[in-house]
């Protein structure tokens, strides 16, 4: 691929607001593009690829999928997008070290600025899982505690590596939406 394109990893646990949060920042400023590492993965799964099934089955026991399905997509979906034109922000990824590794192998054409960490009290995520109104098949409570012990297990410490290397901006999005995005929006420097 020409040139070095430029990324952000969004991070936070279930249902703490990531996507919400990127969806904002797209609408207020059009040179980011929002990849989330989820809906490519859902969009595979009902493509009828070849790894649908994997991906179904890892979706409904909330565990996460190998790593070269998920860089693939999102390495696709950056080349679609336009690569060095727009800076990216990947929700949901890297989720394990797995996930880590295998971005950092495969993708030495890529700048990763930061891991963008939205801060969450677990209550409330589940609370906002729970406001979703049901529309995703793993919303439902026994997936949400797989979820959270697979974030807890095993994304926390991806988390962390981040945050050893100075490239975390953790946030707090505790509060409303319009709080949490003022915080978001400050912390990534877009606001003073
Ligand atoms: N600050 C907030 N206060 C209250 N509700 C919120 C806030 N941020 C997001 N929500 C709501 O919480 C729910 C989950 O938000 P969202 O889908 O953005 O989370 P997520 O981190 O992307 O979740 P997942 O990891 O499960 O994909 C949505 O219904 C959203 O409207
Ligand atoms: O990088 C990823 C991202 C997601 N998954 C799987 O998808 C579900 C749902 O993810 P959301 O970010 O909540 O949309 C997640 O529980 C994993 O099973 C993944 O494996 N790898």
């Amino acid at each position: 691929m020409d040139g070095t394109a430029k990324l952000i990893f969004v991070l936070g646990g279930p249902g703490a607001g990531k996507g919400t949060q990127c969806l904002r920042i797209i609408a207020d400023y059009p040179n980011f593009v929002h990849l989330s590492a989820g809906d490519l993965l859902r969009k595979e799964r009902m493509s009828g690829s070849a790894n649908g099934e994997l991906i179904q089955k890892c979706i409904d026991e909330g565990s996460i999928v190998p790593a070269e399905i998920t860089v693939a997509l999102i390495r696709q979906a950056m080349r679609e997008a336009g690569w060095t034109t727009k800076r990216f922000l990947v929700d949901g990824f890297p989720r394990n070290d797995d996930n880590y590794l295998t971005w950092f192998r495969l993708s030495p054409d890529v700048d990763v600025e930061y891991c963008l960490f939205l801060d969450c009290d677990p209550d409330k995520m589940v609370e906002r899982i729970g406001m979703r109104g049901g529309t995703r098949s793993d919303d439902n409570p026994d997936v949400v505690k797989k979820r959270l012990v697979t974030y807890n297990e095993q994304t926390r410490p991806i988390i962390e590596r981040f945050e050893v290397q100075g490239k975390l901006l953790r946030v707090d999005v505790n509060g409303t939406q319009d709080e949490a995005y003022q915080n978001t929006i400050r912390g990534l420097g877009l606001i003073s």
